[in-house]
């Protein structure tokens, strides 16, 4: 498959003071490729790296197939760009600026700004000064969206968005990739890059510590569990529990007949439905993995252990 981005042996630093210590991905073109880590782990100047705002120190960086320094306006038509920080201090109303940005990021479907504006709930007769911290977010974000390019690379997309909203972008992301887009992102929150990313990558400390597929991670992640049988008993019940790998941490309740076990599962689910299978079971809960916990041990260096 064809890499949309890639950055080889990328260094970056600000006078003496190096920020990104070599950092390495290749991103797959029409996947949303997420990156997260803490504050000041190297985000946003490896995302500014990507579009030429700033040049690295060292290292070679591609992004859809041509150098960042060499690409001038071509290129940058072909990216949509959301910022970390927007400022937007103009008199000017949020159609007025974005029909700006239209003239340099090229042509946009007709009807396309009012759509997007409309779907994340933006008045774009107001002006851009005027607009709440969450309203200039969507305004960034229909500016990056709005000439559907190839790659969108967004800085921290969600801050400031309310729920109801973030529902929304997670939308506009799918569709994004249903068409083809591929997506560089960063975030703090794992529990949105679970929800949009196929790959995640955590940089920490101006390194990539970690490059994973979403789905590589839920299968490694721990998922809690708690079903209820009849016709068993408790310490059999227990005992086929205990044939399933990676299963864990089983508490027992008896009661009338019935026996409840809830437990931990770390790794694959397949096994455990086909043990469950062998049980008459009345009620049956498998969480939403959580990927907080794969990511802490991720984030702990050696010898920190998990925080
Ligand atoms: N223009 C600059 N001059 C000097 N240092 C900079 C500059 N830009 C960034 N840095 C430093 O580089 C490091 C990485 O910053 P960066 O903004 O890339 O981190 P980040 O992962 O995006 O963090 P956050 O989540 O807080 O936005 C920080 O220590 C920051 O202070």
């Amino acid at each position: 498959m064809a890499i949309a981005v890639s950055a080889r042996s990328l260094t970056k630093s600000f006078g003496r003071r190096e920020v990104l210590h070599g950092v390495d991905f290749e991103v797959q073109a029409g996947s949303v490729f997420g990156v997260i880590g803490p504050n000041a782990a190297g985000k946003t100047t490896t995302m500014r790296c990507l579009l030429d705002i700033i040049r690295p120190t060292g290292g070679e960086v591609r992004v859809l197939g041509v150098d960042p320094r060499t690409g001038g306006p071509e290129l940058r038509r072909r990216i949509g760009y959301l910022p970390g920080e927007l400022f937007l201090e103009g008199r000017v109303t949020g159609r007025k600026l974005l029909s700006h940005y239209q003239a340099i990021s090229g042509p946009v479907p007709p009807g396309r700004i009012d759509e997007l504006a409309q779907r994340l709930g933006l008045d774009l007769d107001r002006h851009t000064r005027k607009l709440s911290k969450g309203n200039k977010q969507k305004l960034g974000l229909v500016q990056a969206f709005m000439h559907q390019p190839e790659l969108l690379v967004l800085d921290e997309p969600t801050s400031g968005l309310d729920p109801l909203v973030q529902q929304e972008f997670h939308s506009m992301l799918r569709e994004a990739r249903q068409r083809g887009q591929t997506v560089f992102l960063s975030s703090h929150v794992l529990s949105e890059v679970q929800q949009t990313a196929d790959t995640v990558a955590i940089l920490r400390g101006g390194r990539i510590i970690a490059v994973e597929s979403v789905a590589g991670l839920r299968e490694g992640a721990v998922r809690h569990l708690r079903f209820t049988a009849t016709g068993t008993a408790a310490a059999d019940a227990v005992a086929l529990l205990g044939t399933v790998p990676g299963a864990g941490n089983v508490e027992v309740l008896e009661s009338n007949g019935t026996v409840t076990l809830s437990a931990v599962l770390e790794g694959p689910i397949q096994p455990l439905l086909q043990a469950l299978g062998r049980l008459e079971l009345t009620d049956l809960v498998l969480e939403e993995p959580d990927l907080e916990e794969s990511v802490l041990k991720m984030y702990a260096g050696p010898g920190e252990g998990v925080r």
